[in-house]
C-alpha cells in the first residue's frame, strides 16, 4: 500500500515523495523577472516531492497580472536558472507552470496597451492584480477581450512550444500546462467563454482542439515524460462554466491518455473553495482516463488536509497530492506532515505582492526549535 511519503517516478521525473507544492501566484517578480527573493522562496521549499512554480506567462500577451514571472525574456530565463539551480542543489525537483491568461488580463498589462485575447469577445466577470504608481497593489476589473483570429492560433501554439524548450534549457525538470481556472486553454474548453463558429468552437472536439494542439507541440518538443497538465473540470474560477462538464472532460482525458504524460493534475471542485461544487465524479474521470490507456500519475488538489492526503494515496485514489496555502506558510511541509507537527498560520495580508513578509519569513521546525 503506497504512502504519501514514498518516492515515485512520474514519467521522466523521480520524486522523493508524493507531496507536491501546488502553483501559487505571489506577484513578487517585477518586470516578469524572477529575483533573488524568489530563489530563496523556492529553495526553502525544495523538500517538496515536486515544486510546481507559480503560473508563468509564456509571452507578454499571456501576462495577466502585475509582477508575475514570465518565460519569454533572457532576463527571466536567467532568473529561473538561479531558481532551478538552488532547488536542485537542495535535492528538489521543480517544474514550471506554463500560463496564457487569455481574457483574464488588463489593457495596461498587454503589448501596446491592446485588448487581451480570447476565443470570443466575452468579458469575464473577474478581476486582475495591478501595481499602482506608488507601488501599492490593487485588484481591477479584467478588460474586454478581442476574439482571436483562427490564423493567430498556430502562433500561440508555437509560443507554448518555445516556452517549453526555454523551460528545459533553464533547468526545469519539466512543465505543467495550465489548462485550468478559466485561463486561455480553459476558455476554449468551456461553453460559456467559447462561442466560436469555426473548428475551434461548438462541439466538444472543436473546443478541445486548441488544448491538444498545445499538448502536441510541447510533448514533441520536450517529451511527454516531462509534461504534466492541470485541469479544473467544474471550477467557476474567472467566470467560466460549461453546459455539460462530464462529456467534455471525459473527452479531454481520453485524448490525454494517448500521450504518456508525466501527470494529470486535477482541481476538485471550486478552486480554493467548495470541493463538492457541481458534484463532479473525479473517480469516474480517472477511470475513463485509464480505460483509454492513460498511465500518467494522478495528482489531486484543493483543500486536502493531512489525513485526506494520507487516505487518498493509501487508498489508490491518487498518486500525488498538491498543497497550496499550506506550502506558503510551511516551507518544511513534508516534515510537518510526516511528524504530524503543527502548521504555521497563513499571513493572509501578504499573499499577493510585497516582499519577504509573508513570503520567505515563515519559520521551519528547525528554526522554531532553535529559538
Ligand atoms: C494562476 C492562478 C490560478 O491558476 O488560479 C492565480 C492567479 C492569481 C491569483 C491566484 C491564482
Amino acid at each position: 500500500m503506497p504512502s504519501l511519503f514514498d518516492p515515485i517516478t512520474i514519467g521522466d521525473i523521480t520524486l522523493s515523495s508524493r507531496v507536491v507544492m501546488a502553483p501559487l501566484t505571489r506577484n513578487r517578480s517585477p518586470k516578469a523577472v524572477p529575483n533573488t527573493l524568489n530563489v530563496t522562496y523556492y529553495e526553502q521549499r525544495a523538500t517538496a516531492g515536486l515544486i510546481i512554480t507559480e503560473a508563468t506567462a509564456i509571452t507578454h500577451q499571456g501576462q495577466g497580472y502585475a509582477d508575475v514571472p514570465g518565460l519569454y525574456t533572457p532576463e527571466a530565463l536567467d532568473g529561473w536558472r538561479k531558481v532551478t539551480e538552488a532547488v536542485h542543489k537542495q535535492g528538489g525537483k521543480i517544474v514550471v507552470q506554463m500560463w496564457h491568461v487569455g481574457r483574464i488580463s488588463h489593457t495596461s498589462l498587454q503589448p501596446d496597451g491592446g485588448k487581451p485575447v480570447a476565443p470570443s469577445a466575452i468579458a469575464a466577470k473577474s478581476k486582475t492584480y495591478l501595481i499602482n504608481e506608488d507601488g501599492t497593489g490593487t485588484f481591477a476589473e479584467t478588460s474586454e477581450p478581442r476574439a482571436l483570429e483562427a490564423s493567430e492560433i498556430p502562433g500561440i501554439v508555437e509560443d507554448y512550444r518555445k516556452a517549453a524548450r526555454a523551460a528545459i534549457d533553464a533547468g526545469f525538470d519539466g512543465v505543467e500546462i495550465h489548462a485550468a481556472n478559466g485561463y486561455l486553454i480553459d476558455q476554449f474548453l468551456r461553453s460559456s467563454a467559447n462561442k466560436r463558429e469555426d473548428n475551434y468552437g461548438g462541439s466538444v472536439e472543436n473546443r478541445a482542439r486548441f488544448l491538444f494542439e498545445v499538448v502536441d507541440a510541447i510533448t514533441q518538443e520536450i517529451g511527454a515524460g516531462r509534461t504534466g497538465i492541470r485541469i479544473s473540470p467544474v471550477t467557476p474560477a474567472n467566470d467560466v462554466s460549461d453546459d455539460d462538464p462530464k462529456p467534455l472532460f471525459t473527452y479531454v482525458v481520453e485524448g490525454l491518455a494517448r500521450y504518456g504524460l508525466s501527470y494529470i493534475h486535477v482541481i476538485e471542485g471550486a478552486t480554493g473553495g467548495d470541493r463538492a461544487f457541481a458534484g463532479f465524479d473525479y473517480d469516474a474521470l480517472r477511470k475513463a482516463y485509464e480505460a483509454a490507456g492513460g498511465n500518467a500519475a494522478w495528482m489531486v488538489n484543493n483543500g486536502y488536509d493531512r489525513q485526506m492526503a494520507l487516505d487518498a494515496v493509501e487508498s489508490g485514489k491518487a498518486d500525488l497530492v498538491a498543497f497550496g496555502k499550506p506550502f506558503i506558510a510551511n516551507p518544511d511541509l513534508v516534515r510537518r506532515l510526516k511528524e504530524n507537527a503543527p502548521l504555521n498560520a497563513l499571513d493572509q495580508e501578504n499573499m499577493y505582492g510585497g516582499g519577504a513578509k509573508g513570503y520567505t519569513d515563515y519559520p521551519s521546525l528547525t528554526q522554531e526549535a532553535a529559538e
